[in-house]
């Protein structure tokens, strides 16, 4: 046993052992507030940090489409009984209806981002049957999937419903109606009927889901060109940015505030490529993020030789897409003029394409007004007057 005195040494502790002494190290213990409580503690400690998340792993969270079988709710079955009283011999049928299924029903909800929280299959909750005294049995709740605003409700190939408002829903699946109770059956001709019909099994749909991203612009352009990097410039959004293609692999949509308080929804989408629609790259798939876009802002890599053609690339990708895409008005967005060798290809860009190009530059912030500007010139033309209506 350790002799009690050696137990009091500073940072030295003398450990005797029959007939050796040995001096071990105490490494000094950081000093300790004594008076400092665990609440007083834990108030100055700094909140734990958000970790960032990867865009690789943001990815896996992000799910555009599903396949969903929604099941309506079974209605309660019907009753066959009769009123018993004490001394009433013939009470007459009392038997109730039952309830009705619940119906499945779809809400498009602002918190939800993806389809990656919806399931596989949704059964509603079904009806209760009737009871005694003609009493009805409860119906069943509704059961409601939310999706992200701007989900395709698709069956088959037809579009059945398009929830691109906060708060819009859509029923999925009806509930089935309850069964008849033998009160339903009382006739003059028979004033004791027996019969009760069961309930009603619910609707059951097999849907497709398909989100598409709703923002008023949308950025295409090649991997690399700047398109995450103007995005962040210009609202609060934060998609990665990095000196890697395919940098972004899911839409981010940011709001651009203008000065005269209009809001302007941008989607950033991942890099297209030449052949994109013979699946080359990531595909072109993610061109349905920008379908629902009034209008296109072609981010263009200007220090890269013959600007002009990534924008003729990118015509012919969304062409082959969706005939009728790249016709929608848009703006050239000439990145990185920041670049020597950018500036000196910007008169050659001009002369093929002429006003639409906006020459700026994402890091340094360079002419970023004149995007805005330009922003907003073609919100007021394409989105406005709609909203007045
Ligand atoms: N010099 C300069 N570099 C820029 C500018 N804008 C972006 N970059 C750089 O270009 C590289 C790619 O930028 P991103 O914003 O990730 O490009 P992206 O178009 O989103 O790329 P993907 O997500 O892969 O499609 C990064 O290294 C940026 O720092 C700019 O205005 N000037
Ligand atoms: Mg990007």
């Amino acid at each position: 046993m350790v002799p009690s005195r050696l137990l009091s040494v500073g940072p030295w502790m003398v450990l005797g052992v029959v007939g050796r002494r040995t001096r071990v190290r105490l490494w000094p213990a950081p000093p300790r507030l004594l008076s400092a409580s665990c609440a007083d503690r834990a108030k100055h400690q700094e909140p734990p940090r958000k970790e960032l998340l990867s865009e690789k792993k943001l990815k896996r969270h992000f799910v555009d489409h599903r396949r969903v079988l929604v099941r309506g709710g079974r209605g309660g079955d019907g009753v066959s009984c009769f009123h018993s009283e004490p001394r009433k011999e013939f009470g007459g049928p009392d038997g109730g209806d039952g309830g009705t299924g619940g119906h499945v029903v779809l809400r498009a909800d602002q918190q939800v981002k993806s389809l990656s929280s919806v399931l596989s299959r949704y059964q509603g909750s079904h009806g209760e049957a009737g009871g005694r005294k003609n009493c009805s049995g409860r119906g069943g709740a509704l059961l409601y999937i939310r999706v992200p605003v701007g989900t395709l409700v698709k069956e088959g190939r037809e579009v059945v419903a398009d929830l691109s408002c906060p708060g819009s829903e859509y029923i999925a699946a009806l509930g089935g109606a309850g069964g008849k109770g033998n009160r339903f059956f009382l006739a003059n001709d028979n004033r004791a009927p027996v019969t009760c019909t069961p309930g009603q099994p619910g609707q059951e749909r097999i849907l497709f889901l398909e989100l598409k991203t709703v923002a008023h612009a949308g950025m295409v352009g090649f991997p690399n060109a700047g398109k995450s990097s103007l995005l962040r410039a210009i609202s609060n959004a934060r998609p990665a940015v990095a000196s890697y293609p395919f940098t972004t692999l899911k839409p981010h949509v940011g709001i651009v505030h203008c000065e005269d308080h209009q809001q302007i929804a941008v989607a950033d989408i991942p890099g297209i490529i030449r052949g994109a629609h013979q699946n080359r790259g990531l595909g072109s798939t993610f061109l349905r993020h920008i379908e629902r876009c009034r209008f296109l802002l072609f981010v263009v890599d200007l220090s890269e030789p013959e600007p002009w053609t990534q924008v003729e690339d990118l015509k012919f990708e969304l062409e082959k897409y969706e005939a009728g895409l790249s016709e929608r008005p848009h703006l050239v967005v000439a990145n990185k003029i920041d670049l020597p060798q950018a500036r000196a290809a910007l008169p050659q860009l001009r002369a093929h394409l002429g006003r639409s190009v906006v020459a700026l530059s994402a890091t340094t912030r360079e002419n970023l007004e004149e995007l805005l500007l330009r922003l907003q010139e073609l919100h007021g033309r394409h989105v406005a007057p709609e909203l007045r209506w």
